[in-house]
């Protein structure tokens, strides 16, 4: 015999005592002899006394019963009796949802814990307060580890569970004559409830990822974030109408687009580059769609990361529901055209330690945005920007991986239009037409057209920043004059 059939055998052994004693020294003295009818009579008081708790879910006080029945269930074997000889007879069911189902997080159980907090009336006994950062009013939620609800006319028992090793739990319990009613809609209703409520709680942020050596063992380390609140909107944004409606519609369409992705069989993603001269509104842009969507914004700064393997630590760090940006991507790295360049430049022992000081590679990008996107996080979207969309590698810029490119490009007079609303809440003015026409002939930035809108003395009313953008114009337009004469002369 093995050691371990040894050890088994002996285990069983002890066992066997222990009830052994159990039985003489609280059993036999209580019953006598006859095993049998002891047997049945503690089946037949289990029974009794389950059934009664189990008719009676909503009770909320600890009652004799439910101590009996407790101090019963400590023990293994009559446990394992009751509850097999109840689940056969009781007219009870019950739905466990727990907070980690298989090792994978189970996104019904914060659903259901939002909307069981969310029951707050004035029967109620015990509940939390809270106020959060920029609001007025103060916020209760529930605070009951039992709940009763009602839909339909059907009556559920909701139990909150926090075992010792942390386990949390949610427990339904319901009549079986319900099953219909329970799983077919009242669970689906609990879950999207609580998710729009915990929709309409979710405050946008945005994430700085923090240089890696001041990581440390915890994931929570690798971003650093704060609540967003940038005002910026696409109806502030200053661009062309057309164009404002078709990047509206493509990023409502994404959201909207799980069923479809999942229906041709592609990672939902999507992927925007942003281009076109400093201060005409890409960052700005960045802005407004996270504030369409409500996602929030992991700002990429990928001169602080050390190689491609950090660069992959800290995207599976992002979550669903988010934009991550990366800016200047031309600046951020020598990226461009490093395809390239590997070949010619493989016994270049200088260009071989500068790769590897910056080990962040155009190679280890494209794996990510190929790659992990299909393997981990979904509904996420991935925002490029540059000034010299010439300089980037068509690798990393071709359709599938930046699905929409997005030109901004100096103000003309639509867009002036809407800068003109928003800074002087004008829709027409005398000096609209004179301003088109320059607008038109110079080359100025939504940016610049903005400083020149910003009211500076409150005297002078609009005239005063329609004019000073007037002159301002102007000067750009004899700058640009005897820039191109030099040009001419330098040739
Ligand atoms: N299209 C626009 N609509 C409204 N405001 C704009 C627009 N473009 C620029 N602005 C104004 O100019 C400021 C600078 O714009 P923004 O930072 O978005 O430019 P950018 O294109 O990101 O520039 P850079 O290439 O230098 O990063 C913004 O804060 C905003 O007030
Ligand atoms: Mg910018």
């Amino acid at each position: 015999m093995s050691q371990d059939q040894k050890l088994l055998l002996q285990k069983k052994k002890s066992k066997r005592n222990l009830i052994e004693i159990l039985m003489g020294s609280i059993v036999k003295p209580l019953f006598g002899d006859n095993l049998t009818t002891i047997g049945s009579n503690i089946a037949g008081l289990l029974f009794i006394i389950e059934t009664l708790r189990r008719y009676f879910p909503g009770q909320l006080k600890v009652t004799i019963q439910e101590l009996l029945v407790n101090a019963i269930h400590r023990l293994p074997f009559f446990k394992k009796c009751a509850d097999k000889t109840l689940a056969f007879f009781s007219p009870y069911a019950q739905i466990r949802f727990t907070e980690i189902e298989e090792y994978r997080y189970n996104y019904a159980y914060p659903a259901i814990t939002t909307y069981l907090g969310a029951q707050v009336n004035p029967q109620v006994k015990n509940l939390k307060g809270s106020q959060m950062r920029g609001r007025k009013s103060l916020d209760f939620k529930r605070d009951d580890d039992k709940l009763e609800d009602e839909y339909e006319g059907v009556k559920l028992w909701w139990e909150v569970v926090k075992f010792n090793d942390g386990v949390k739990m949610c427990r339904l319990t319901f009549h079986r004559s319900n099953w219909e009613v329970v799983t077919g809609s009242y669970l689906k209703y609990v879950v999207e409830e609580g998710k729009s409520i915990e929709e309409k709680k979710k405050k946008v942020k945005i994430f700085m990822n923090n240089p890696s050596p001041n990581w440390e063992m915890f994931t929570m380390n690798l971003w650093s974030s704060i609540d967003f609140e940038h005002p910026a909107t696409f109806d502030t944004l200053a661009m062309d109408q057309k164009k404002r409606g078709e990047i509206i519609n493509d990023l409502l369409a994404f959201r909207e687009g799980e069923e479809y992705y999942k229906k041709i069989g592609k990672a939902w993603k999507r992927g925007y580059l942003l281009h076109g001269p400093p201060g005409t509104g890409k960052s700005t842009m960045i802005a407004a769609m996270a504030n369409l969507m409500s996602y929030s914004i992991y700002d990429l700064e990928l001169t602080s990361i050390g190689n491609n393997w950090e660069l992959k630590k800290l995207l599976l760090a992002t979550t669903s529901k988010s934009i991550i940006v990366i800016e200047d991507i031309d600046c951020s790295l020598d990226l461009t055209g490093e395809r390239g360049v590997k070949e010619d430049l493989q016994s270049n022992a200088e260009i071989k330690k500068l790769k590897k000081k910056n080990a962040v590679t155009l190679s280890g990008l494209l794996n990510f945005i190929d790659g992990i996107w299909s393997a981990c996080g979904q509904e996420r979207i991935l925002v490029f920007t540059t000034n010299h969309l010439g300089k980037l590698d068509q690798a990393l810029i071709r359709r599938g991986r930046m699905d929409m490119h997005i030109e901004l490009s100096y103000c003309r007079f639509e867009a002036f239009k809407i800068l003109a609303k928003n800074y002087l809440n004008l829709d027409s003015h005398l000096l609209f037409g004179e301003i088109e026409t320059l607008l038109e002939e110079t080359n100025m930035t939504p940016a610049d057209v903005a400083e020149n809108l910003m009211v500076k003395d409150s005297d002078s009313g609009v005239d005063g920043p329609l004019n000073g953008l007037i002159r301002a114009l102007e000067q750009m337009k004899l700058n640009q004059h005897s820039n191109e004469q030099q040009k001419e002369i330098n040739k």
